[in-house]
């Protein structure tokens, strides 16, 4: 059995904060795990060394399952982002390493590709709605059949999902966290006019998505997905806040826009209602955040019996690793829906080698042994931890208010 002997915690900034877990067994096989939580990296970097690798030491590394279940239960303290982000780390390692052993790539493991490739979608965000269509064409020329529109709204200085000054959207970019002034008002005036346009200058054959990203309450939500119904989203995503899963009662009975919902999520208990009930059409829900690959198996399996579809999250908060993991799962599950790729700049891709591959809008893990991708200690070690928090929102008010 291959024994593990060692884990490390790699905690990187090239250009922004990834924490990798990296597990070592004694005939030198190697797993990674992404355990990256924007503005909130240390914590998990603590319980994972901390806490969990000193549970690893001298275990069998296939025994995944086993493994995830001593983590999950033998904690007490059950779910929740940090801890769910450290065993989605372990889980994803040991998917790794037994794909190495295995001498297959980690979708083989899985039950095989169900599809040739998973189709991905694209951010294109800009100040006004011109902008941001002129950045959707480029995404469209790249080949993206689904493109994701954020724009900025007349009157407030800046707005979740748009680049400050065209640089590249990086949220987390502050010591301390930066304070935005929203209002839900201006924002319902924009948003309809910014599909209105988009469908006038894209046509009907490429996707649109839409991240409400938690700001509106429930009717507020069903007013905007009923305005946006003759634009014909792919998708609205994080209408409301999801702690009260019946809140989607109420927008599902306005609008027939489908809603994808659950980067936030962590575990199945998160979604569990919203699938069965049907208030939602995609679960975003993520190997890193949502306790790995085995765990989002257990979430995508539950959202197949009520054909909820996958669409998870994959902003670049989120490392290669974690991608190389979402394209592995994304390719072997029936319900596959998109993938969100927001490329990550040359610098962490050079921390992180991997063999997944765009083409034409769709994307592939690869058929590298495990899961395709690893992180080089050396260069990682050149970029050092720098804090960055999220930003938070208030109304004009000064009302404190979600992002
Ligand atoms: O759908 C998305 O990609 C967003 O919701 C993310 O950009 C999210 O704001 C960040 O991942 C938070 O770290
Ligand atoms: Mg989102």
């Amino acid at each position: 059995m291959p024994k593990i002997v060692s884990a490390r915690v790699i905690v990187t900034c090239p250009g922004r904060n990834f924490v990798t877990l990296k597990i070592t067994c004694d005939d030198g096989t190697t797993g990674v795990g992404d355990a990256t939580l924007n503005g909130r990296e240390l914590s998990v970097a603590s319980y994972l060394s901390d806490h969990v690798v000193p549970c690893l030491i001298g275990r069998d590394a296939h025994r995944i399952e086993d493994i995830w279940q001593y983590l999950y239960k033998g904690a007490y303290w059950r779910r929740g982002p940090v801890t769910m982000a450290a065993i989605a780390a372990v889980d994803t390692a040991l998917w790794d390493i037994k794909g190495k052993l295995a001498g297959m790539p980690v979708y083989q493991l899985l039950g095989g590709a169900a599809r040739d490739a998973c189709m991905v979608y694209a951010h294109a965000n800009g100040t006004t709605i011109e902008d941001t269509i002129a950045v959707a064409r480029a995404e469209q020329a790249r080949g993206y059949k689904a493109i994701r529109l954020q724009c900025g709204v007349p009157g407030l200085a800046s707005t979740y999902g748009v680049a400050k000054h065209g640089a590249r959207y990086e949220p987390a970019d502050a010591d301390l966290p930066s304070e935005s002034v929203w209002s839900t008002e201006k924002y319902l005036r924009v948003v309809p006019e910014l599909f209105r346009a988009a469908r006038e200058a894209m046509g009907w054959d490429v996707h649109l998505l839409h991240d409400i990203h938690h700001r509106l309450t429930p009717i507020e939500a069903g007013r905007l997905g009923k305005a946006l119904e003759p634009y014909n989203l792919f998708w609205i995503e994080d209408p409301t806040p999801a702690e009260n899963q019946e809140a989607f009662k109420l927008i599902r009975h306005h609008t027939t826009t489908p809603i994808a919902v659950g980067e936030v999520f962590n575990s199945i208990w998160d979604a569990k209602d919203l699938i069965q009930n049907q208030l939602i059409d995609y679960i975003r829900a993520t190997v890193v955040h949502a306790g790995g690959i085995t765990h989002l198996r257990r979430i995508a399996s539950l959202a197949d019996l009520y054909q909820v579809r996958t669409g998870c999250h994959g902003a670049t908060d989120l490392s290669p690793v974690a991608m190389a993991a979402a394209l592995h799962f994304g390719l072997s599950v029936p319900n596959f829906g998109v993938q969100e790729h927001m490329p990550h700049t040359e610098e962490t891709d050079a921390v992180f080698p991997h063999a997944y591959s765009f083409d034409d809008g769709m994307m592939h893990p690869g058929d590298a042994p495990g899961l395709g991708v690893d992180i080089d200690e050396d260069l990682a070690a050149t970029y050092e931890y720098k804090r960055a928090y999220l930003p938070v929102a208030r109304l004009e008010d000064g009302t404190l208010c979600n992002w």
